[in-house]
Parts: C-alpha cells; sequence; structure tokens
C-alpha cells in the first residue's frame, strides 16, 4: 500500500510506444520532471523492472498491463492509455489495486474516419490492385468494377464517437448511410439505425467496423457474416483485430464474394516495428493493409499527449479522476491554501466512510470538504481537512491506510 505523502520528483512516469512529446511538455510544465521515455513497448522482463518504481505509467495500445504486470508494480498509481482502447489493460485488476484508468476517447477519432472514408474511394476505384499493378510496370487502363462513392450503401457497425463522424463524411459525398448498434443512437443527417447486423449486411455495399472490443464484438464478422455481405461488397475494419475472422474474410476474398477490405487491426500485431508481420491477407491487391495507424496523425497524437498527460498529471495533484474508464468519477475544486488533502481507496463495503469520518473527528480535526463516489467494487473518498503540519499529516495518514476496507490511501499536501 502506498501511505508516503510524494515530492514531484518521487513520481516516476514511465512513458512508452512513443507517446507525443506533448505529453512530456505537459508533465514538465505540472513540475513532473521524472520521466522515463521509450520510443517502442518493453519486452516483458523489461517492462516489469521498469515499472517495479513508477508511479504512472503511459502506453498505446501494444503494452499489456495484465493482472502480472500491475502485480509487479507496487507503486503504481495511475495508467495512461494514449489512445481511445483500453482493452490492453486488465481494467479489473487496476481496480482492486486503487489504479484509475485514463484514455483519450474523442482525439484521435477524425483521423480514423478520415482514412476510412479515403479507403472506400479507393476501394471501390479499385486503386490498390491499379496501384500494384502499375509498380510491377503493367499498364491497366479500364473502368471494369470502378465505381463512385456517390449513391452507394455504407453500413456502419458502431455508431459511436467514429462511426458517426463516418457517417457525416460519407454523407457529404452523397452515399446512403445506415448503422447498426447495439444502443438507440440519434442518426446524424439522413442516416439510418437498422435493427439487425443481418439486414445492415445485406442491404450495403461498404461495411465499416467501428465497435470496442468486448465479448459482444469477438469475431462478429465470420463466415456465415461475409456470407450474406452483398456480391462484391467491400469490408473495413479499423476498430479491434479480433472483431474479424481473417481467415473467413481470406476465403470471402479468395471466392471473389466481396471485391475488397482495408484492415488496419489484427488479432495479433507486432510489439515492435522491428518485428515481422504475417496475415493470410497478404497475398491480395485487392486488400489496403495497415499497421493500426487509423489514430496515428500527428494532430492526433499531438491532442492526445496533451489530454492524456493532463488527466495523469491532475489526478497526482487534486485527486481527479474525471474521466477515468475504470473507477469512481470525481471532479474536484482547485483546493485552497488552508487544507491538507487525503484520499482513500477502499473496498465498497459497509462502514468504510464510517470509520474514515470518527477517525478525523476523534483526533478533533474538521473536515472541511469531502467527495465520495462508489462503484459496485471500489469507493474513492477525497478529504479536506483545515491544514495540518506534514508530521500530522502523516501520522493521520498511517491512520487511514488501517481503516478495514481500505486498498490504496495517498496524502496529496
Ligand atoms: N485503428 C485505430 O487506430 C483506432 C483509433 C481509434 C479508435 N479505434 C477503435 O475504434 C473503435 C471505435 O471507437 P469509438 O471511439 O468510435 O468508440 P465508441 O465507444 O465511441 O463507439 C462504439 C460504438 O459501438 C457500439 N457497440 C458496442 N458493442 C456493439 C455491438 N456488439 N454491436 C454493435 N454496436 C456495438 C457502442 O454502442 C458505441 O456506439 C474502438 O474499438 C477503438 O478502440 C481504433
Ligand atoms: O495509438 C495506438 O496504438 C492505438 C490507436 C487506436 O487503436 C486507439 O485505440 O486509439
Amino acid at each position: 500500500m502506498v501511505v508516503q505523502a510524494l515530492t514531484k520528483d518521487e513520481n516516476k512516469f514511465l512513458l512508452l510506444e512513443g507517446v507525443h512529446a506533448s505529453a512530456i511538455e505537459v508533465l514538465k510544465s505540472s513540475g513532473y520532471n521524472n520521466i522515463e521515455y521509450h520510443k517502442g513497448a518493453l519486452d516483458e522482463k523489461t517492462l516489469k523492472e521498469a515499472i517495479k518504481d513508477a508511479r504512472f505509467i503511459g502506453i498505446r495500445s501494444r503494452t499489456q498491463l495484465s493482472k502480472e504486470i500491475i502485480d509487479a508494480a507496487p507503486k503504481l498509481a495511475g495508467i495512461g492509455c494514449f489512445c481511445i482502447g483500453t482493452n490492453q489493460v486488465d481494467l479489473s485488476a487496476a481496480i482492486q489495486k486503487g489504479i484509475p484508468v485514463f484514455n483519450a476517447p474523442f482525439s484521435n477519432t477524425r483521423s480514423v474516419a478520415e482514412l476510412v472514408l479515403a479507403e472506400i474511394i479507393l476501394l471501390f476505384r479499385r486503386i490498390p490492385e491499379a496501384n500494384a499493378q502499375a509498380h510491377l510496370g503493367k499498364w491497366n487502363k479500364i473502368a471494369v468494377g470502378s465505381h463512385e462513392a456517390r449513391g452507394k450503401r455504407l453500413g456502419i457497425i458502431g455508431y459511436g464517437h467514429i462511426g458517426s463522424q463516418l457517417s457525416v463524411l460519407a454523407e457529404s459525398l452523397g452515399m446512403k448511410v445506415y448503422f447498426y448498434d447495439i444502443e438507440t443512437k440519434l442518426p446524424l443527417g439522413n442516416a439510418r439505425q437498422i435493427k439487425t447486423l443481418s439486414a445492415l449486411l445485406e442491404k450495403c455495399d461498404v461495411i465499416s467496423l467501428h465497435v470496442p472490443e468486448n465479448t459482444t464484438t469477438m469475431n462478429m464478422i465470420g463466415k456465415a457474416q461475409l456470407a450474406i455481405m452483398k456480391p462484391n461488397a467491400i469490408l473495413i475494419n479499423a476498430s479491434r483485430g479480433t472483431t474479424v475472422d481473417l481467415d473467413a474474410l481470406a476465403q470471402a476474398l479468395e471466392s471473389k464474394h466481396l471485391s475488397g477490405a482495408a484492415i488496419d487491426v489484427f488479432p495479433v500485431e507486432p510489439a515492435s516495428n522491428n518485428e515481422p508481420f504475417e496475415s493470410p491477407l497478404c497475398k491480395f491487391d485487392n486488400v489496403i493493409i495497415t499497421p493500426h495507424i487509423g489514430g496515428s496523425t500527428i494532430e492526433a497524437q499531438e491532442n492526445i499527449g496533451v489530454e492524456v498527460a493532463t488527466k495523469l498529471a491532475k489526478y497526482s495533484d487534486t485527486g481527479s479522476t474525471l474521466s477515468a474508464v475504470n473507477f469512481p468519477e470525481v471532479s474536484l475544486p482547485i483546493p485552497s491554501q488552508g487544507v491538507s488533502r487525503f484520499l482513500n481507496i477502499h473496498k465498497n463495503q459497509p462502514g468504510v466512510l464510517n470509520a474514515i469520518n470518527n477517525l478525523f473527528a476523534s483526533r478533533g480535526l474538521n473536515i472541511s470538504a469531502q467527495y465520495l463516489q462508489t462503484m459496485p467494487e471500489v469507493g474513492y473518498v477525497v478529504i479536506d481537512i483545515d491544514r495540518v503540519d506534514f508530521n500530522k499529516a502523516e501520522d493521520m495518514l498511517e491512520q487511514l491506510k488501517n481503516v478495514p476496507g481500505t486498498i490504496r490511501a495517498r496524502l496529496l499536501f
């Protein structure tokens, strides 16, 4: 359990996978200079070593923060995913250790929507094949199988931040947009929500996936779903690699049932740019294969760097967990000078708050403000008391950590 009040330099930030320099700028301007930066992901052994004394870690999609890795990080207080997806983190193991996980839910969404729009046009025009042939010296000037996007039907699976932006962009090209989502969503423009996935697949000329990775989306496009797609339809996946069965897709391309595909994400992705990439799709000229770069634009990465680093610094400075993905959200005002602030993360069981309040009362300490949020497993309470000297605050922290049910307690200032 973490109990000591820390200076900013004692908070080591371990930043992996080349997160944008904007993250470092934010951390430094917030007074955090103890930053270990790596351009790539670390192998498991090196990661376990590096994370041992890290207070915060910043990753993208390559680093798997399993329970085993989290258990190897006794000081870890916060995780920043410098991306949208958080499926690479064992969120349940993190919350059980009292560790909030933050991400950047919007910053790269436009980049993905733009890439998919470009892929729709390229695939309708059969540009990937023409390009491959031209590179081999073959001049194949034909219009066969080449189409405008205008008037074609786009089917979007998952009408969230990315799917809905794609919807607007595609309509501006004159496409007819349909979508399938497990939630009822407000259609933008003239888009229409379709009740079942099969109805969407049967109807549309292009299908694009924009769902999260979870049990409901695992292999949601397999042999049966590909079979009911329109002949010569196109499949695009820039969501997560687990959503499409790639062997089934390869068969659908082999049999020429589909006219093309664009795939940005894979069930197994190389851990670094130095490792080889293999896929059953590599042999098809009518498949655009990209190395998980849907969100990899300078604009997106810079914004993500600022957004996630700000969330980590704010949590470290004030205890604010606003927009954490796995954790009770507490938004905190800027504290006044005359305050000492404690955090207590505890199992959500009866009596913890009572015990905490009795503890402060028994020491004659006035609680000037208290912020509490709970989730089924975990409660998070931030306690401001009229300022006490450091020794007394440290003594209180020792008591606070002994409150039954406490997972983690910290003294912020
Ligand atoms: N390729 C990249 O570089 C890249 C970049 C950013 C995001 N992503 C991925 O794109 C995906 C979408 O991101 P987003 O920001 O739009 O997410 P989002 O959470 O805003 O939207 C996801 C939508 O999918 C819906 N959904 C969930 N389960 C579903 C199911 N079984 N069937 C149908 N709909 C379902 C949700 O209701 C929601 O509307 C995520 O997997 C994210 O990780 C990839
Ligand atoms: O930048 C990455 O590694 C992941 C990008 C994307 O998949 C996301 O989840 O935001």
